[in-house]
């Protein structure tokens, strides 16, 4: 991932949230304690025949994209294909060790995992997880998400619309972050775009011509090891690559519902502008109906006048 700007705000460590919205890199939680012990075998032999989600890329990056929104973008071609299978049969195929193919396994854990798996998950430290919950004043958690990556799986820059506490089980993974303040130099797509709450831009080739505040984008960055958990606050972008030389990474989400806002303080916060933009696109979209048209519509909106 080539250097976009000279100098990174490392991630500061902490051993909690601090109620600020801001990242940090918890140490010494146990958040998935019981966890600890999980590899490819152990895996292998306890999560059971259910069927995950895997997805393939021939470039090693995997951006997200909304099925749901495909229609609305006749010539949106998916830079990923997904298939469900064991857990079994993706270790198979991660072990063939095929260059041209990257794997990365991506399912919320459910009740198809076996009692030992299980058994493990009830012994996440679920006091820490409801503490800074209440402390941030979170809303109720809705999923884990396992993420069992090959070495150099890049997950491009995106924001995610709910609070996370990112824990790492096995392997190392270097994330990008950028405070939701940075939304100007990351382009976002359209909200009726596959790729929307996806960043435009390609941080190895970054089209500057098209792009051009991307060089003054300003961020953080973390290398997050086995035992950490990283706090992604809701609305901040971030880049997740799983370093290379560490063997494939396994990672557990704890995604939780957005803080109800009591009391609307002014000047609004960046995260609160980029739900409010949100809004108005979204309702620009239902009563346009012609996204083709959006960007057009919208620059004479705020230009005053048709170009
Ligand atoms: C599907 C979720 C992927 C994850 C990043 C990564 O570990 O590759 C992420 O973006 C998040 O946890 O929010
Ligand atoms: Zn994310």
């Amino acid at each position: 991932m080539r250097r976009y700007q000279e100098k990174a705000t490392i991630i500061p460590k902490r051993l909690e949230t601090s109620q600020s919205q801001q990242p940090v890199i918890i140490t010494g939680s146990d958040l998935v304690g019981s966890a600890y012990h999980w590899n490819l075998d152990y895996l292998c032999a306890h999560l059971g025949y259910g069927l995950y989600t895997v997805y393939s890329s021939t470039s090693g990056k995997f951006k997200y994209y909304d099925e749901k929104k495909v229609p609305n973008v006749p010539s949106f071609k998916p830079p990923t294909s997904h298939t469900d299978m064991t857990f079994q049969d993706f270790v198979s195929i991660l072990r063939q060790k095929n260059d041209s193919k990257w794997i990365y396994l991506q399912q919320p854990l459910n009740d198809t995992v076996g009692p030992r798996i299980e058994m493990d998950f009830k012994g996440f430290n679920w006091d820490f997880a409801y503490r800074q919950m209440k402390k941030n004043r979170w809303g109720p958690l809705t999923s884990n998400l396992l993420l069992v990556g090959m070495e150099g799986v890049i997950t491009p820059a995106h924001y995610d619309e709910q609070e996370n506490l990112f824990a790492q089980i096995q392997g190392y993974k270097r994330f990008l972050l950028f405070h939701p303040d940075q939304f100007e130099c990351l382009y976002p797509y359209p909200i009726f775009h596959p790729h929307d709450r996806q960043s435009q831009v390609d941080f190895d080739e970054p089209d500057l011509k098209k792009f051009p505040l991307f060089s003054k984008l300003k961020g953080y960055e973390g290398i997050v090891g086995p035992k950490d958990v990283l706090y992604i606050p809701m609305y901040w972008w971030h880049q997740v690559e799983s370093l290379q030389g560490h063997g494939e990474t396994i990672s557990c989400t704890f995604w939780f519902k957005a803080a109800p806002t009591e009391k609307v303080v002014y000047p609004l916060n960046a995260g609160q502008k980029v739900a409010i933009m949100r809004n108005i696109e979204k309702m620009i979209a239902d009563t346009l109906k012609d996204n083709k048209n959006m960007p057009h519509f919208m620059k004479t909106m705020v230009q005053g006048s048709a170009d």
